[in-house]
């Protein structure tokens, strides 16, 4: 059945504007731990963000995003982008090159942070975008970047096959979150499509387990256009959520002011076929 806005009615029907929906390495995947293989060359993740980079939360209408000022100029050093943004609050005058990047990892060069946005479903028991020998988390928090080394932008990056490095996080149903408290506190400023507010300040180093431990493999953009561009850094140990903070996200609306209000109930995309790819671990 053709319909008139296939985006707005989910991954079923992503294929019939972006037919990249059934290419070969499409995201998210279940992992099948048995199957995973051990490479020794891969080296420890080494992320290492400003805070002051940090400089809004956002309701996309598909989501909620903390995008960071990921702006660098034409000598391919980052400048700041100070005039175009929100006023900026960080106290730091240094313009030499600011360290917000991963590095390390199954990466070659250096991947600068754009943005972290979430994934949740319609209740605990399903949420997340990749599965675990089938099992689903509560929710995924996705850490984008993309290669500025390479590429001069993030557009351009998104449409390279080594452009864009996401580093996925389990969130686990447990003990409410402090650090994701700095993110669920701020929801209900921006409920309504569009929405956007300050938010600076802010390490999304916090939100990772203590171990760093991952798979790694060659996948894609879980939302259109799809993309075949990312490095996927998949976390082993999950981080934990309260049902609380989940209904926080869920409270969020993907409809905009002049729109009839429809809650932002689960915004994942269920696991894709693997076709012969390979799942390594460090
Ligand atoms: N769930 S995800 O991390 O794969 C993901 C998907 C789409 C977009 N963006 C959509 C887009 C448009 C052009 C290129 O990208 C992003 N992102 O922007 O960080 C992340
Ligand atoms: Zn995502």
């Amino acid at each position: 059945m053709k319909l008139l806005f296939p985006c707005l009615a989910g991954p079923a029907h992503w294929k019939e504007v972006f037919p990249v929906a059934n290419g070969d390495r499409q995201s998210p995947i279940d992992i099948k731990t048995e199957e995973t293989k051990y490479d020794p060359s891969l080296r420890p993740l080494n992320p290492n963000y400003d805070p002051a980079s940090a400089k809004i939360i956002l309701n996309n209408g598909h989501s909620t995003s903390v995008e960071f000022d990921d702006t660098v100029n034409k000598s391919g050093s980052f400048q700041p982008n100070r005039s175009s943004l929100l006023p900026d609050f960080s106290c730091s005058d240094d313009e030499s090159t600011a360290t917000f990047v991963l590095t390390g990892g199954p990466l070659s060069g250096t991947y600068r942070l754009r943005q972290i946005h979430f994934h949740w479903g319609s209740n605990d028991e399903a949420g997340s975008e990749h599965a675990v020998d089938g099992m689903k988390y509560a929710a995924e928090l996705h850490v984008v970047h993309w290669n500025a080394e390479k590429y001069s932008s993030f557009v351009e990056a998104a449409r390279q096959s080594d452009g864009l490095a996401v580093m996925a996080v389990f969130l686990k149903i447990g003990e409410c979150n402090p650090q994701l408290k700095k993110i669920t506190d701020r929801l209900d400023t921006i409920r309504i499509k569009g929405k956007r507010a300050l938010f600076t300040n802010f390490d999304p180093s916090c939100l990772l387990p203590k171990s760093l431990d991952y798979w790694t493999y060659f996948g894609s953009l879980t939302v259109p256009p799809l993309l075949e561009s990312v490095i996927w850094i998949v976390l082993r140990e999950p981080i934990s959520v309260c049902s609380e903070q989940l209904a926080k996200f869920r409270s969020l609306l993907s409809t905009a002011e002049d729109e009839v209000a429809c809650c932002l109930l689960r915004n994942y995309r269920p696991p894709q076929p693997l076709k012969g790819r390979e799942v390594r671990r460090n």
